[in-house]
């Protein structure tokens, strides 16, 4: 398949690595500079972005109207999605986003929402939520987190928000807190623990390198191609873990 890489930092060069190691085409590479059209696209079938907060809204925009389906995994952009799906539908191309690429958080995800069930049931359990990244990342907490929090929310009984650390004071017990750290080259660290009055529960997904997000948003991309309109990420799950329920 050939893709176009739209932002080519970190993530745009795992990506590159992944798609080669499955036999795809990298026609383009665009970054900060570069115009996003059909000439510099190159001929892509299918484009994936990962760029910073502040250009992934225009840049989605611009692939749409382009033609060309894409997955994109940048983070901290969540008001502008409105206006990109709309680009979207408009133009008739398909696109999915998510947070987190990685198959292991695709299933680490599932087990939180179990987990979250199963704890609510239980007297006397809390439950907080904790991240960690390398110090260039530009948002927080981090889009994954948000997801997870927002399953906990979901599902834990008796929690009816979550919010960035606890503030000085006493914390409310309908909040879940979240923790946020940045240190360092740390790949990308999730703990979602579970607290009893006699043991602990916590759930950890760490990422040692980018190569698992990588290699699942490649497999993202053969699965948008092709298939118009705006998907999430239990769309694709879905049919990628076909034994289970997908949130
Ligand atoms: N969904 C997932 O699985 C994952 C998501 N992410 C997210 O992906 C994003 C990128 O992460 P990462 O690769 O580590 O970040 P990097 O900063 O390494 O890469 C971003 C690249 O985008 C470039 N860029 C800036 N503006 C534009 C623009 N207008 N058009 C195209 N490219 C542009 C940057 O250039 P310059 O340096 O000049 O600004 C840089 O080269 C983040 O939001 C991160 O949270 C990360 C890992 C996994
Ligand atoms: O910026 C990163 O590096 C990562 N960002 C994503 C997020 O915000 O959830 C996914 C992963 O944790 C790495």
């Amino acid at each position: 398949m050939r893709i176009a890489l739209v932002g080519y930092g970190r993530m745009g060069r795992a990506v590159e690595e992944a798609a080669r190691a499955r036999g795809d085409e990298i026609v383009a590479r665009l970054d900060r500079e570069d115009r996003i059209d059909a000439a510099a696209l190159a001929g892509a079938e299918v484009a994936i972005e990962f760029s910073v907060p502040s250009s992934a809204p225009l840049n989605l925009r611009r692939l749409a109207e382009a033609g060309v389906d894409t997955v994109s995994g940048t983070t901290g952009w969540d008001p502008a999605q409105g206006e990109v799906d709309a680009a979207v539908r408009a133009a008739g191309t398909g696109l999915l986003v998510a947070a987190n690429f990685s198959l292991g958080v695709g299933f680490f995800h599932r087990i939180v929402r179990e987990a979250a069930r199963l704890a609510a049931g239980v007297p006397d359990y809390d439950v907080h939520l904790y991240e960690a990244h390398h110090r260039h990342k530009l948002d927080h907490p981090s889009g994954t987190a948000r997801m997870l929090a927002d399953s906990v929310v979901e599902l834990f009984a008796g929690k009816d928000r979550w919010e960035e650390s606890p503030p000085a004071g006493r914390p409310e017990r309908e909040v879940v807190y979240l923790s946020v750290a940045r240190a360092g080259e740390i790949a990308g660290t999730h703990v979602v623990s579970f607290e009893g009055p006699n043991d602990r529960v916590e759930l950890r997904h760490e990422a040692r390198d980018r190569g698992g997000f990588a290699v699942g948003a490649v497999e993202a991309a053969h699965w948008v191609r092709g298939r118009p309109g705006v998907h999430t990420l239990g769309d694709w799950l879905r049919d990628r873990f076909t034994d289970s329920p997908s949130p």
